[in-house]
């Protein structure tokens, strides 16, 4: 892929993802500058990614051709507000969830050229997935190299309209979540059933890998088709889903998914 100088500005459990898993592909560290305020976070990205490291958020996108945006929400406005001087011609992406991408032009004070994107941490081993948005006038190489970018840490999907970023937050940015909650319930229970929590762990996870591994190998199988093959009539599975579905799994799952966009379109309001 093309390679740019590109500032991480932030370097958060986001930024560490996606910097992992760009190093991880072959990415040129030295290509990579991370900002942060506080030093711990700096100082371990570049033990583990050889990559550059500032406090000085000015100085740093000076020196970039790319920009990723990688605050939290609420601090957006501000970190933008200063680099205004600095942006001019380089293509900014942004990670955060909530803030449109409107909302940037008004931040920076002038028209900007920026694509939004919604990634996971699973992309720290390059397993991510990611839903990228551009506005017109976005050119093709600008979008190529924030697909490429994103690609290089896993899948990606663009989606057309914006409110598809916030479909991607419910699917796949907050997610991964859903799937630690269901494997930390996974391992309670099997705690309380005598297991040693080592050993429960190992069993959940190991079975998360393989049922995610099979949907992704077995594209002519639908997960309902995949779950039949181990639900043996009368058998053990027959229970255990049984009782998912009397105790509302499905609608429980919709309902979160739902709540989650509510969240975002609660949030694109407040920005
Ligand atoms: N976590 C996730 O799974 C996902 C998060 N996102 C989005 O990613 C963004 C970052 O989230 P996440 O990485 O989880 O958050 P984190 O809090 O882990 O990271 C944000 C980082 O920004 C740093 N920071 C604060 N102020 C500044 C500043 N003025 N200049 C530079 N850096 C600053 C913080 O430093 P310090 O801690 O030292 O104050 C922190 O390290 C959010 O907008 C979120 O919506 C998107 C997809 C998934
Ligand atoms: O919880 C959040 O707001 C962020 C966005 C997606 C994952 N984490």
């Amino acid at each position: 892929m093309q390679q740019k100088k590109i500032c991480f500005i932030g370097a958060g459990n986001m930024s560490r993802a996606i910097i992992g898993g760009l190093v991880k592909s072959g990415y040129d560290a030295a290509l990579i500058t991370a900002t942060n305020p506080s030093a711990a976070k700096l100082e371990a990205l570049a033990a583990d990614y050889g990559i550059n490291t500032s406090h000085d958020n000015l100085d740093a996108a000076s020196n970039a051709d790319v920009i990723l945006l990688s605050v939290k929400p609420q601090l957006m406005q501000g970190v933008c507000e200063a680099l205004a001087d600095v942006i001019d011609g380089k293509l900014l992406i942004t990670i955060a969830a909530g803030i449109p991408e409107s909302r940037y032009h008004d931040y920076f004070g002038k028209q900007v050229k920026l694509i939004r994107t919604m990634p996971n941490t699973p992309m720290q081993l390059g397993l991510g997935m990611t839903g990228l948005y551009a506005p017109a006038g976005i050119s093709e190489d600008d979008k190529a190299f924030a697909e490429h970018l994103m690609r290089a840490c896993g899948d990606v999907v663009w989606v057309a309209d914006e409110s598809g970023i916030d479909k991607v937050i419910a699917l796949a940015g907050s997610s991964p979540a859903y799937f630690f909650l269901f494997i930390e319930a996974m391992i309670e229970a099997g705690v309380q059933m005598g297991l040693p929590e080592a050993d429960a762990r190992t069993l959940a996870q190991q079975a998360a890998v393989g049922a995610a591994a099979m949907v992704k190998q077995n594209p002519d199988l639908t997960p309902a088709e995949l779950r039949a093959n181990v639900t043996s009539k009368g058998g053990t599975t027959a229970e255990a889903i049984a009782t998912f579905e009397a105790g509302g799994l499905r609608s429980l799952v919709k309902d979160a998914m739902g709540n989650c966009i509510k969240r975002a379109e609660e949030m694109a309001k407040s920005f």
